[in-house]
């Protein structure tokens, strides 16, 4: 079957899956994510007692998954996060480009991780990609995934440079070869992010990775998704390509600046900013 015919296929089911139980399912899934030059501290404080302050503010929702921000910004939200069960994820290792060198790349990596990330967002070196280069990008991901000291590592393939469902393949299946945990579509920094042909690809990738290892990878589609049916559509192609075990937040993720206040008017009713 071609992606087309799978894509459309699943669409289907995503309008069918369009239900209040998928929408928290995709809710809590989220890496709820600030990443702009112009963060400052207080905005982290309040970006941050808004998880905080979720529980007693919708006490029937589950609170999303993660925090992501800037390597700077971790210590904020751990000095100030009370939720133990959402965790804080960093991008690091010279985010978005990956245009420095692997010293850096590890030390910001391990900093981030010093001052609480529990889980880190890397980009792949795509100019060694593009050039060819695989062993550089095989020993970036597990020299940083060494580095990191039982963190969660997610790499960022971003889809969009790569561009071909082949290079996609080979770039997702490298990333899991080496260590990575989970691996996430874009790094939101450039068009095309996240799509859904790219997503169809990766989770392939990932189920064959599952059946010859045993071991599960994580799915992150980051970057643009801010619409309900959009979460929809990415739930959807995780839960048919990789099934229902895949639809949590150990294994499913969406990493998003703006998709939590529209799904949270969705679940609502009413037109939400609470983030
Ligand atoms: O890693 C997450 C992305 O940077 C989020 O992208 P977004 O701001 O388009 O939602």
């Amino acid at each position: 079957m071609t992606i087309q015919a799978e894509l459309a296929a699943i669409k289907t089911k995503a309008e069918m899956n369009n239900t209040r139980e998928m929408q928290q399912l995709a809710f809590s899934c989220i890496d709820l994510t600030t990443l702009n030059a112009t963060d400052t501290i207080s905005h982290v404080k309040a970006f941050t007692d808004r998880v905080n302050d979720f529980a007693n503010d919708y006490p029937t929702l589950q609170n999303v998954a993660a925090i992501c921000v800037y390597p700077n910004m971790v210590r904020t939200v751990k000095e100030k996060l009370k939720v133990e069960e959402v965790a804080i994820a960093a991008v690091a290792g010279g985010f978005p480009s990956s245009m420095t060198f692997i010293e850096t790349k590890v030390k910001e990596a391990q900093m981030a991780v010093e001052r609480g990330a529990g889980e880190i967002d890397m980009v792949l070196p795509l100019w060694a990609f593009l050039e060819g280069d695989k062993l550089i990008c095989r020993e970036e991901v597990s020299t940083i995934k060494k580095a990191i000291d039982g963190a969660h590592l997610k790499v960022i393939l971003e889809t969009g440079a790569l561009a071909t469902p082949e290079r996609i393949h080979h770039a997702s299946m490298l990333a899991m070869e080496s260590g990575a945990d989970f691996i996430k579509t874009s790094t939101g920094k450039m068009n095309p992010a996240a799509t859904p042909e790219a997503a169809i690809v990766m989770c392939h990738a990932i189920k064959e990775f599952w059946i010859k290892t045993g071991k599960q990878i994580g799915f992150k589609p980051a970057g643009g998704i801010s619409t309900t049916p959009e979460a929809m559509l990415y739930l959807s192609i995780v839960k048919e390509i990789l099934g229902e075990e895949w639809l949590t937040p150990k294994l499913f993720r969406i990493g998003a600046s703006r998709l939590a206040n529209n799904l949270l008017g969705n679940l609502l009713g009413d037109e939400i900013k609470y983030f």
